[in-house]
């Protein structure tokens, strides 16, 4: 809907009408169709105003119109007409103008930014390109580089950025509605010619071939196999080599190419998934609209290490007071200077002032007697934990929240280390804390709702995506990820090496394979964590390591490994070889080549060719699967919560949308087949043994995701 009015006597003001975000649906389309015509025809309108209610311009085209068939006037032409209009019309553009919506603006003669205002073509980040013109009209406008920047990246510029680059004409602190009808008067009859953006010639770089050239090897590596920015660097192209309708033609032609694709379906899945994970509810029916947060003006971080360290500068960051609590002298010194340099180093980039003010160090935990919310990071031992949350339990003043930054361990248990166990809830951060935009808050059976509002607030408001998960071991991302990794040394044992597995995980879009991520956060974690499962002791009377243990196959090269100090990229030595300690360059090792071997030959095993689809296959299903039993436990509370875990904490492509998404692009019953597959190849690996819960989805005809939540309603009212 567009609504019309005259102002200040001569100026038609067509303010669009779609909240929240004033999407260009098909009835905002018609309505800017109509109200553009009926200012363009009456006699005392000199000039337009575009604005959008609300004080957000718009935020593109209306992504829920994407799944089904388009109805309503087309965007290209409608811009076409505001820009061939024989009045000018200027663009108020308040909070966002982002795709669709700020081609909507360039079809404008002018444009006036609020101050506040932010600008973009995100399309990229949706599967797709700017389709209504701007890939032909931003590089006319502001040049090929500038241009392609913003694209292929889909990046959103602050107003003061745009005002530079040339996207808008005039900025203001104040209304921008007063200011664009105060300036439309001003350009009132003033030949338009030169403002219609399509008709500017494309500036050529000199060197225009190796420019191209340049940004699509830039693109392709750092897309991963994503298809929507090698699309966008090739319309731009078109832009700098062609006129301007040709340029159209090809946008046009590139984007049909994408609308469809099921990387475009992934990445808007991703899009509203990432939004429905704020809605939370929990299995004892408490809900994020009925449970009301509690607000934190005070926390606390105990333990400076690593986490702790980037706990505090994330909570710093929102502007709290933060205490931070760390016993050992030396510790608090290094980390009293860690955290200076995070806080500035990210204010410089903010372009803000560091908020160094915001935090206090102690070493003494009474320090935290005052706080409202206290998040305890210290080593990962539970018997050390515990002494920390009874020590909170009797410090703390009634009713402030206990969180743990636990990665695995559990969190009722150190709840029953306090009086008030409703009041502790896990905040599972990962590393770098300040950075990562993940966080898993974890409800135990005790938690109260509050808690657990008061921790998805607090996430939010440190830019997290925080997603509610039950407290069991390992939560959701890291007990989904023991059956990833389990079979990624299966596949080592059966004649698959460290490269090839890891080259299949990052052809399909992983950053990085799973051998690589662990020589990254170092082979002694899961050691230890194994350790702490009582797996990875006992040798076999041959005196060699045994391979079932606790009933079911077990690999001990990941132990063998630690037990000769390669813990990884700390040690300069892993799965792969460093050129020293610290290094991050993984070079093949020929020792680990031949470690293989050997240990094939000491345990009978003889290698076989292992290809890429067998790699992705046992590792991404057998962790899917995983996912499946997640859900039918109740312990995620749909599958959007699982594909956002993995989306933002454990590096899963987003082109290919998470995955729980991605088992529906493959197909519920492909998956199980395959399982079933490769369970009975190995009966001694219960992780491939399908979940009940996708026998169920297949029998029940493979629903869209969207409907798994009502089977697994039905699956626990049966239960
Ligand atoms: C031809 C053309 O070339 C092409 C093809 C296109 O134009 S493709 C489209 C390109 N546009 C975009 O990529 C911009 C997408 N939006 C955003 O980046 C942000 O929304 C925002 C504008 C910066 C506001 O952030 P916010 O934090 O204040 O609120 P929110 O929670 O995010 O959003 C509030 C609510 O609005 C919904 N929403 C937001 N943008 C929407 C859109 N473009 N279409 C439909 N719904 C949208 C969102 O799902 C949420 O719904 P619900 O969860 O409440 O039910």
């Amino acid at each position: 809907m567009a609504k019309y009015s005259r102002v200040s006597g001569s100026v038609g003001l067509i303010t669009l009408q779609n909240p929240p975000v004033n999407a260009l649906s098909a009835a905002v389309r018609q309505g800017i169709v109509d109200t553009v015509e009926r200012a363009l025809s009456d006699p005392k309108v000199k000039s337009v105003v575009i604005c959008g209610q609300n004080g957000i311009f718009c935020g593109g085209a209306d992504i829920k119109e994407f799944g089904s068939n388009m109805s309503g006037p087309p965007l290209v032409p409608m811009i076409h007409a505001i820009e061939a209009a024989n009045k000018p019309v200027v663009a108020a553009i308040e909070g966002s103008a982002l795709g669709g919506g700020l081609e909507l603006a360039l079809g404008c003669h002018y444009r006036i930014a609020h101050s506040k205002a932010r600008l973009g073509l995100p399309e990229v980040t949706l599967g797709l390109l700017p389709a209504a013109g701007g890939t032909q009209r931003l590089p006319r406008l502001i040049g090929v580089p500038a241009a392609l920047d913003l694209i292929t990246t889909g990046r959103h510029v602050t107003a003061a950025e745009a005002l530079q680059l040339g996207v808008v004409d005039q900025v203001t602190d104040h209304s921008t509605v007063d200011a664009a009808v105060k300036f439309a008067q001003s350009v009132a009859g003033k030949p338009l010619d030169a403002r219609r953006i399509s008709t500017y010639p494309c500036p050529r770089p000199s060197d225009l071939d190796a420019l191209f050239e340049g940004v699509m090897e830039k693109v392709r590596q750092s897309a991963r196999g994503a298809i929507a920015p090698v699309a966008c660097v090739q319309a731009v192209r078109a832009a700098a080599t062609q006129p301007y309708t040709q340029g159209m033609e090809r946008e046009k032609e590139l984007m049909a190419t994408l609308f469809t694709s099921g990387q475009a379906r992934a990445l808007q899945y991703c899009f509203f998934a990432q939004r429905a994970v704020s809605r939370w509810s929990m299995p004892n029916g408490a809900r994020w609209d009925t449970s009301k947060p509690r607000p934190v003006h005070k926390a606390a971080v105990i333990g400076l290490g690593t986490m702790g360290r980037g706990i505090t500068v994330a909570l710093a960051q929102t502007g709290l007071s933060v205490i931070a609590v760390e016993t050992q002298e030396k510790q608090l010194m290094e980390a009293k200077q860690a955290v200076s340099g995070m806080l500035e180093r990210g204010a410089k980039r903010r372009g803000v002032a560091p908020a160094l003010d915001r935090i206090s160090y102690s070493r003494d935990i009474q320090a935290v007697a005052d706080v409202d919310l206290v998040i305890e990071a210290v080593f990962e031992d539970m018997g050390l934990k515990k002494k920390v949350f009874q020590q909170l339990a009797s410090i703390c003043r009634p009713g402030t929240f206990l969180c743990t930054n636990t990665s695995a361990l559990d969190v009722d248990h150190l709840a029953s280390q306090t009086h008030n166990p409703e009041l502790v809830v896990g905040m599972h951060f990962f590393a770098p804390a300040h950075v990562m935009k993940l966080l898993e808050v974890v409800y135990g059976p005790r938690s109260s709702p509050q808690a657990v509002a008061t921790a998805m607030q607090l996430g939010k408001k440190m830019g997290k995506i925080s997603v509610a998960v039950g407290n069991c071991p390992g939560f959701v991302g890291n007990r989904m990820l023991k059956p990833y990794m389990e079979q990624a040394f299966f596949l080592l044992e059966e004649g698959a090496t460290p490269e090839l597995v890891d080259r299949a995980l990052e052809e399909f879009g992983f950053p990085m394979g799973v051998f690589r991520m662990s020589d990254l956060s170092g082979l002694d974690v899961g050691w230890r964590v194994r350790k702490g499962d009582g797996l990875s002791e006992p040798g076999a009377p041959s005196g060699q390591p045994a391979r079932i243990r606790q009933g079911r196959r077990y690999s001990p090269l990941g132990d063998l490994l630690c037990e000769q100090g390669r813990f990884g990229q700390k040690t300069g030595r892993g799965w792969y070889q460093y050129n020293k300690p610290g290094s991050r360059v993984a070079r093949s090792d020929p020792w680990l080549h031949s470690f293989l071997e050997g240990y094939r030959a000491r345990h009978g095993l003889v290698a076989r060719r292992i290809d890429n689809q067998e790699v992705l296959e046992r590792c991404l299903y057998a962790l899917i699967n995983e996912g499946f039993r997640i859900l039918e436990d109740g312990i995620a509370a749909g599958p959007e919560d699982i594909d956002m875990i993995y989306v933002f904490g454990y590096g899963w492509p987003r082109h290919r949308g998470g995955p729980m998404f991605y088992a529906g692009m493959v197909g519920l019953g492909k998956v199980l087949e395959r399982l079933e597959h490769y369970h009975q190849a190995h009966p001694d690996v219960p992780y491939l043994k399908p979940c009940s819960l996708l026998w169920r989805l297949v029998a029940s005809g493979s629903p869209p995701l969207h409907k798994w939540r009502e089977v697994i309603k039905k699956l626990h009212s049966q239960l």
